[in-house]
């Protein structure tokens, strides 16, 4: 199962050749959160409706919370009472939050409608917006309720990436770097040497990253799409502690990519840990991590302002868990990632998130 993932169509022109081609209609419900509609509303419907698009706008505001059923059910009866049908699409022009959200309400409204991604951050346009994985959130945990619905098309212009905010870029920046880990050592290596070209967007730094990451990606998930097989797990390496992370705060002030850093922090120290990454590697993935920015310490306050027991028990609602057991997604080695089938001690996971949180203690200076 794959999509076709476009780089480089500066703000969705040509889009009306590229639904056809694609065998979608010009009828399209768009959604954007409050800031992506401030910065590119204008250019993006003046570009759909001189293309002949008919459309219907929608907006959520731009926060986490805003993958919840409550905001679906609200954007359903706009589109109800504008009477969409199924011979309309939907196109998600935002963040990871607006593609997960606009995705599942493609997925399941009339029993599914197409939907294209149209990414404007560095976490979407390199994972979110890939895939197809789609979700809300739900208070016992992160991503509970979802779908598998592939986008249709993926429609990425990194020009957009212009306007984020440097805490945005080091958050997408998580997602870049767990690719290097867990898939190639090549791009892990690329990615140190030009770590701060690619965060200061500079080109070709920044739109090589993004057509890497996205390749990566949609490698893993054409031989992997339902995640049955372990190797779209791999993906997921340093989400059972983030998603951990991200429901202790309510998922507010953390925001994904932070709590991945945080993750991959804890998932390093537990494959050496459990003696599967050498000393030697275990440091080498520390010290890029280090690279990461902790923004006026927020993510350095919320990582310690809860217990390491706290933060397992709250690891339990990782969807990759079996049998009531949770399952870690180690590295052997950088470039290298497996599934652990195995049940792993409560004691070592609680030992790697100590060891975590005394490098974050002291290797997060700001
Ligand atoms: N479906 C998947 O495979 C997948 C993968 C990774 C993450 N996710 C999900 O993605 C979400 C995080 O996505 P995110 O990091 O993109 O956060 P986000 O969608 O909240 O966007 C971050 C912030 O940037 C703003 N913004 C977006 N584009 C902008 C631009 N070009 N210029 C200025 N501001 C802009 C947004 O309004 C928001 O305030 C989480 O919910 C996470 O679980 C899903
Ligand atoms: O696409 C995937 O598969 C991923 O695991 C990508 C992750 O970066 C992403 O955060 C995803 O939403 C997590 O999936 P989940 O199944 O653990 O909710
Ligand atoms: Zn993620």
């Amino acid at each position: 199962m794959s999509s076709t993932i476009i780089v480089n169509t500066p703000v969705l022109s040509g889009a009306g050749a590229l639904y056809r081609k694609h065998g979608l209609t010009a009828k399209t419900v768009v959604i954007f959160d409050e800031n992506t509609r401030n910065l590119f509303r204008d250019q993006v419907i003046a570009t759909l409706e001189a293309e002949g698009f008919r459309l219907l706008e929608l907006t959520v505001p731009a926060r986490e919370t805003s993958k919840s059923l409550n905001a679906a059910y609200r954007l359903y009866a706009t589109m109800i009472e504008a009477g969409v049908d199924r011979s309309w699409n939907l196109l998600a022009v935002g963040g990871g939050v607006v593609g997960d959200l606009g995705g599942f309400i493609a997925a399941s409204y009339y029993r599914g409608i197409p939907v294209v991604q149209c990414p404007t951050t560095l976490l979407a346009m390199t994972d979110s917006a890939i895939g197809g994985k789609v979700a809300i959130n739900h208070p016992l945990g992160k991503n509970l309720i979802g779908f598998f619905h592939m986008p249709e098309l993926v429609l990425i212009d990194p020009s957009f990436l212009r306007t984020l905010p440097e805490r945005e870029i080091f958050a997408g920046m998580a997602e870049v770097v767990k690719y290097g880990f867990i898939a190639d050592r090549t791009f892990l290596d690329w990615l140190e040497e030009h770590f701060d070209r690619i965060t200061a967007l500079k080109e070709p730094f920044l739109t090589e990253a993004v057509r890497r990451s996205s390749s990566i990606k949609a490698d893993v998930v054409e031989k992997d799409f339902r995640e049955t097989t372990g190797l779209r797990a791999t993906l997921n390496f340093g989400h059972t502690f983030a998603h951990g992370l991200e429901k202790l705060a309510e998922y507010r002030y953390l925001r994904h990519g932070e709590a991945v850093t945080l993750g991959m922090i804890c998932a390093l120290w537990l494959s050496n840990g459990l003696g599967y990454l050498s000393e030697k590697d275990l440091q080498g993935g520390l010290d890029l991590l280090a690279r990461f920015r902790f923004p006026k310490g927020v993510i350095k306050r919320r990582f310690l302002a809860h217990s390491s027991e706290a933060l397992l028990e709250n690891m339990f609602s990782d969807k990759k868990k079996l049998d009531s057991k949770l399952r870690f997604v180690l590295l052997k080695k950088p470039g290298e990632a497996f599934l652990l089938e195995e049940n792993v001690d409560d004691r070592e996971v609680l030992k790697a998130i100590e060891r975590a949180r005394a490098f974050v203690a002291t290797a997060a200076k700001h």
